[in-house]
């Protein structure tokens, strides 16, 4: 999709405070730092648009941008962060669940993992919740121009593997904010599912 027009609704805490017009949404969940503000900034075509950071953290409540009036993106803030009190890890916790477990709109759910590493605890958990409340998914593996095409099938595989990934019901791609890699095959994903 060429995107010309977007912009960000609602910096949303409650399920009180999402947009009300009913618009397909398709959220971006990964650990801090993964790149999930990043991925936003490049399928929309902007530089700096969704606030990046090399501190994790950044993103800090659900962030609605909404795309050429036809669909929303929701940034969530990243899971994972040692530096986050547990309080507040706990309050994004249920801030996301709510989201997750109870949006309408929600029409499918981009988890992004880091290319390069085994995925995380935290990563298995999210994959396995979401694919628990049958939300359709698009494992994103990003920051890939980190490594080399030659290692990209031994990497997709060490990711399925330690997600338990379900071929059949479940996507993946990898990807690169960076060179823009997998930047159409993610917006194909994302159309097919609006
Ligand atoms: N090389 C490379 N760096 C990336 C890529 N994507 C993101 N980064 C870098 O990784 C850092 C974190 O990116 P963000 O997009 O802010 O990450 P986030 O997931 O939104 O982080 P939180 O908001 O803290 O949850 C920044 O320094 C980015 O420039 C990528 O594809 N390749
Ligand atoms: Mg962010």
């Amino acid at each position: 999709m060429d995107v010309h027009n977007v912009e960000m609704v609602m910096s949303a805490v409650s399920a009180s405070q999402y947009p009300t017009d009913g618009k397909p949404e398709i959220a971006l969940v990964g650990r801090s730092n993964v790149g999930k503000s990043s991925l936003t900034n490049t399928l929309i075509q902007r530089k700096n648009f969704a606030r990046t950071s090399s501190q994790p953290g950044k993103t800090q409540t659900l962030n609605f941008y909404d795309v050429e009036d036809k669909l929303y993106f929701v940034d969530v803030p990243g899971y994972g962060y040692a530096k986050v009190s547990k309080a507040q890890r706990e309050a994004f916790g249920v801030m996301i669940e709510e989201y997750i477990t109870s949006r309408k709109q929600l029409r499918g759910v981009i988890s992004l993992v880091d290319a390069r590493h085994e995925p995380s605890e935290d990563d298995i958990s999210m994959y396995e919740w979401l694919h628990y409340y049958n939300i359709p998914i698009l494992v994103v593996a990003t920051k890939s121009d980190k490594i080399s095409r030659g290692k990209f099938n031994k990497a997709e595989s060490v990711i399925k593997k330690a997600l338990g990934f379900d071929n059949e019901d479940s996507d993946f791609q990898f990807f690169s904010s960076e060179t823009k890699y997998g930047k159409d095959e993610v917006w194909h994903w994302i159309e097919q599912h609006i």
